[in-house]
């Protein structure tokens, strides 16, 4: 599947997001090796702390159907009213970053940040969490 596509998915995923709180709203698609995308979108709540980013409700619909083999997530996010010299493409925070450890090889897993269909960047997860903490470190 060609980068466009998923972010094409990405941004269906956005139109579901649930941000009553922070109106900030994230869609994620991600391709799993079996072809399949799964889509997810920002759920908030009103107790704040339980809210879901896109990321991982794309990665918990995933797993919850028993896929873990995962090529590739897109990103996108409502960033029209960033500043100039910030860094405008909806990057994952860091547990979601983390969630991307359990389950993808850091070299190879690519996270794509749109902010148009046009507009991306790619980077590896290796790029975005280096020095991971994972099942390999608590078996030492
Ligand atoms: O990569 C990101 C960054 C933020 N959010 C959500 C969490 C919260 O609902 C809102 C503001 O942080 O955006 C995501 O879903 N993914
Ligand atoms: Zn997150």
């Amino acid at each position: 599947m060609k980068e466009l596509e998923l972010i094409k998915e990405a941004y269906l995923a956005q139109d579901f997001s649930y941000t009553p709180y922070s109106n900030f709203k994230v869609g994620a698609a991600l391709l799993g090796k079996n072809g399949k995308v799964y889509r997810g979108c920002n759920i908030e709540n009103a107790a704040y702390t339980p809210t879901n980013c896109a990321e991982r409700t794309a990665f918990f619909k995933a797993i919850s159907e028993g896929v873990k083999d995962f090529e590739a997530i897109a990103v996108v996010g409502n960033l029209e009213g960033a500043s100039s010299g910030d860094f405008e493409y909806c990057a994952p925070c860091g547990v979601c970053r983390q969630v991307m450890a359990e389950f993808c090889d850091p070299k190879e897993f690519r996270v794509i940040l749109a902010r148009s269909e046009e507009d991306y960047q790619v980077y590896t997860l290796e790029q975005l969490l280096p020095l991971s903490f994972t099942e390999k470190d608590l078996n030492k």
